[in-house]
């Protein structure tokens, strides 16, 4: 990685663009062609559409001795909306892998991969240089860019792509200055390159329209000996991001926690945002601390990198997901209803050894075959989760003096 830490690639204004001094244009390729999608897809009517809350048990990931599986082959699209030809959407993949891609490299013509490994460390090599990625650790490599990763074991994580935009630092408004996510800690890969020959072939995979295609070439891609520029991948450590929350009284909503946001061409509406919820201090007075519950305009996909969310201790764990609708009602489980109904409000630890975090678009997502069938994690029994709520409404009740 660079020292000091550039910043370039998430604040600067656009236009964006790099250039490379590379041994050989990527040009000399012979002719893609059409390979097999696997479980990658954005064909958004396959099944009939599902209003429901969907929570996924942790994805599955074959070991290797079953049938080995590499980053790319192990991409399974679980749920989005839009379209890469009108240049507007967004795809969330789930990876699940056990073997490095071997003189295979991987480029999205459609969109930006923000990745977010929830087991085991991944080595991005890509034609910038290399990062090593960690978990609690996001990457983000934007379109065209061509990368290839290696894995140390067992690896899973999440991926949050857009089509037609670009991640960004969200605007800090009163916050000022400092806060959230800081450009310093944005850290971009220096050249790194190798000059070396592939008598066999080296397999460029290239994603064009939502379809994956493949050509060979005689050459490493990773042969950029020095570049400059502002359009590049990146890497963020989560444990940098300086958490800001409600001091008094009340709940903020769930935005203050935003590490990056693709915005859409409507001001205020993003096509995604990347939302944590890291461990800090819960302080407020007079609240019911834990998520509120509501139904709203926006479409919220739920991970666990480590831990347990809040809202529910129980069901939802590391390595699985949640959706939850637009304007589909949800919050907090009935056992964390209880709990902090009743605990006194002392300020507390919230979330120690724990990162979720929330893929939230303003799309209204379709689930996949994938997601909703072939899988096989579905929790078919999530609703019961709230059937415990009881009314506690007491129209004698006064607040008692203070
Ligand atoms: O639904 C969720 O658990 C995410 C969430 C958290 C929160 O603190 C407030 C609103 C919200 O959607
Ligand atoms: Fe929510």
């Amino acid at each position: 990685m660079s020292s000091p830490p550039r910043t370039l690639a998430v604040q600067e204004p656009y236009p964006k663009d790099s250039w490379f001094y590379r041994i050989l244009p990527s040009v000399r390729h012979k002719p893609y062609t059409t390979v097999d999608n696997g479980n990658l897809t954005e064909t958004w009517d396959e099944m009939h559409p599902d209003p429901n809350q969907l929570r996924w048990l942790p994805f599955t990931i074959l070991k290797s001795s079953e049938k080995k599986v590499d980053f790319v082959t192990g991409l399974h699209t679980i749920c989005g909306a839009g379209d890469t030809k009108t240049r507007n959407g967004i795809s969330i993949h789930m990876f699940t892998c056990n073997t490095s891609m071997i003189d295979r490299c991987f480029n999205n013509s459609d969109g930006d991969f923000l990745i977010v490994p929830q087991q085991g460390k991944i080595l991005v090599t890509t034609e910038f240089g290399k990062m090593m990625v960690e978990p609690k650790e996001i990457c983000v490599i934007q379109q065209g860019m061509r990368f290839s990763v290696d894995v140390f074991g067992d690896t899973r994580g999440y991926v949050l792509e857009v089509y037609g935009a670009h991640f960004e630092l969200p605007d800090l408004g009163p916050i000022g200055a400092n806060g959230l996510a800081n450009p310093r800690d944005f850290l971009t890969p220096v050249a790194w390159y190798e000059d070396r020959e592939v008598a066999n072939g080296y397999t460029v995979i290239n994603k064009y329209q939502g379809k994956l295609f493949s050509s060979q070439q005689d050459f490493s891609p990773f042969n950029v000996v020095a570049w400059h520029g502002n359009y590049t991948p990146y890497k963020y450590h989560l444990s940098n991001f300086m958490v800001m929350n409600c001091v008094a009284f009340d709940h903020a909503d769930p935005s203050i926690f935003t590490v990056l946001t693709a915005k859409s061409t409507r001001p205020g509406v993003a096509i995604a945002d990347f939302v944590i919820f890291p461990p800090r201090w819960g302080v407020a007075d007079h609240t019911f601390r834990p998520p509120y519950y509501h139904r709203n305009c926006m479409s919220e996909f739920m991970g666990l990198i480590e831990g347990h969310y809040e809202a529910k201790e129980e069901g939802f764990q590391p390595g699985g997901g949640s959706l939850h609708s637009m304007m589909t009602p949800h919050g907090p489980d009935g056992a964390c209803f209880e709990k902090n109904s009743t605990a006194p409000l002392k300020p507390e630890r919230v979330a120690e050894g724990t990162m979720a975090f929330m893929f939230e678009s303003s799309f209204s997502m379709a689930v996949t075959k994938w997601g909703l069938e072939t899988c096989q994690k579905l929790d078919k029994s999530y609703y019961k989760c709230w059937e415990p709520l009881r009314k506690h409404f007491d129209p004698n009740w006064r607040p008692s003096k203070q």
